[in-house]
């Protein structure tokens, strides 16, 4: 059997060694003759899965795409051809979602602000959506859900308006999946109109996909709304973003919100599950043995935790300003956005880290050992 996949997911050979032959392959620029005769195509959200590309892979059986998203997929082309098309639901939300409430305590501390006592909008109820408001929640913030579709599906939270979002929220985060037709359509859902709305100080974050904002028209605000904040990590024409607007973003990096190892890992692991259920083989490999343990596995603390140091223990996983600084440096040259995608080094998620505490621990006006739980620390 002939797999062909993405040379940016880890784990192939862990996972489908044993299954045939792995090619690997550069997502971005695979060609139709690249996947002929395979009948196997593991992809990322670079590849656009349609006619064009597999007109001719006659054996192709099984795409598996270990992303969330779904949106560089002929979903129904490939039902038209049977072949079997699954996606990894979920697979990196807590990555996206830790990186959402790492953002906004980096910004709270480059703007000499307290992140306790905002209240954070959340556009998207979803997987990465409800996991940065568990982050949020965990450390006590007030979030607001805008999610009209999970309304009406009957999901039991309390959801608003976005036009209350947009009123109330100090924090707006985007959990959107790009769709451009229909009552709910995202595409460009932060226009000039809606951006021109935004109250003085907001903090702008999006983490799901460029179109959801209109690139040209955030430029536009932007130059003459420096009060708010921008933490970007998508954008219009990937891999091309507009200079101007990386310039004018506090925190900018090149699509890598959802890269944990963790969630890089449970994306392939979830398409070898779905490959072992559709060939009705037994499942041999667990995502727990794929994963090395994290270098500080293990913090004792000592006493009070204060914001700030809660930024030092979580850039232990994850410090943003690494992939910012670099991806200032990278972005405009012809591969930079690809190269830094592929070159990334993989942060841990929270649950990476045991805590253990000292017992002095417990001291007033700390952030308690049960909150750092709920943000996901072991
Ligand atoms: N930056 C990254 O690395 C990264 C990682 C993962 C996912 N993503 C992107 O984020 C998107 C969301 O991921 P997810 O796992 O949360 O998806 P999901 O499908 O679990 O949730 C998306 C939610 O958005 C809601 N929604 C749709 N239209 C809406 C609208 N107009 N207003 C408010 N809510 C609306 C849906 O009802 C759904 O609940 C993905 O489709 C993908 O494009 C990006
Ligand atoms: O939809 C998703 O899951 C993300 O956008 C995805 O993680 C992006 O990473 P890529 O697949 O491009 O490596």
């Amino acid at each position: 059997m002939k797999i062909i996949a993405d040379e940016n997911m880890p784990y192939v050979d862990a996972l489908f060694g044993y299954l045939g032959k792995i090619e690997y392959v550069n997502g971005r620029t695979l060609t139709p003759k690249q996947v002929e005769d395979a009948d196997v195509l593991l992809v990322r959200s670079v590849t656009k899965v349609n006619a064009a590309l597999i007109n001719n892979a006659h054996k192709l059986k099984f795409v598996g795409s270990a992303t969330i998203g779904t949106d560089h997929v002929d979903v129904e082309y490939l039902s038209t051809r049977n072949i079997y098309f699954t996606n990894a639901p979920g697979c990196n939300a807590t990555a996206v979602g830790e990186y959402a409430f790492i953002a906004m305590l980096e910004l709270a501390q480059r703007f000499g602000e307290s992140l306790a006592g905002k209240v954070v909008g959340i556009v998207g109820a979803g997987n990465t959506g409800t996991a940065a408001a568990k982050c949020m929640q965990a450390y006590g913030l007030k979030v607001l859900l805008c999610d009209p579709i999970k309304a009406l599906q009957g999901d039991t939270r309390e959801f608003v308006s976005l036009d209350t979002i947009i009123e109330q929220a100090d924090i707006i985060s985007l959990h959107v999946p790009i769709t451009k037709e229909g009552e709910h359509k995202t595409w460009y859902l932060f226009d000039e109109a809606r951006l021109n709305k935004l109250k003085p100080n907001t903090w702008l974050l999006n983490c799901c996909r460029g179109e959801v904002i209109d690139n040209r028209a955030l430029v536009k605000f932007k130059q003459q709304r420096d009060d708010v904040k921008l933490v970007l990590d998508v954008w219009e024409g990937e891999p091309n973003p507009m200079a101007e607007l990386v310039a004018l973003a506090e925190f900018a990096t090149p699509h890598i919100a959802g890269y944990s190892l963790e969630g890089k890992a449970r994306g392939t692991f979830m398409l070898y599950q779905k490959w072992c259920e559709l060939l009705d083989f037994p499942v041999k490999k667990s995502l727990e043995s794929l994963l090395p343990a994290f270098q500080f596995n293990q913090i004792v603390s000592q006493g009070d935790l204060t914001e700030g140091q809660l930024l030092k223990l979580s850039r232990l996983v994850y410090d943003l300003r690494d992939d910012d600084f670099n991806f200032r440096v990278c972005f405009s040259t012809a591969t930079g956005f690809d190269l830094m995608r592929k070159n990334h080094t993989y942060r841990r998620e929270y649950s990476a880290i045991s805590l253990t505490q000292s017992v002095d621990y417990l001291s007033a006006g700390s952030i308690n050992p049960s909150m750092l739980n709920a943000l996901g620390f072991n």
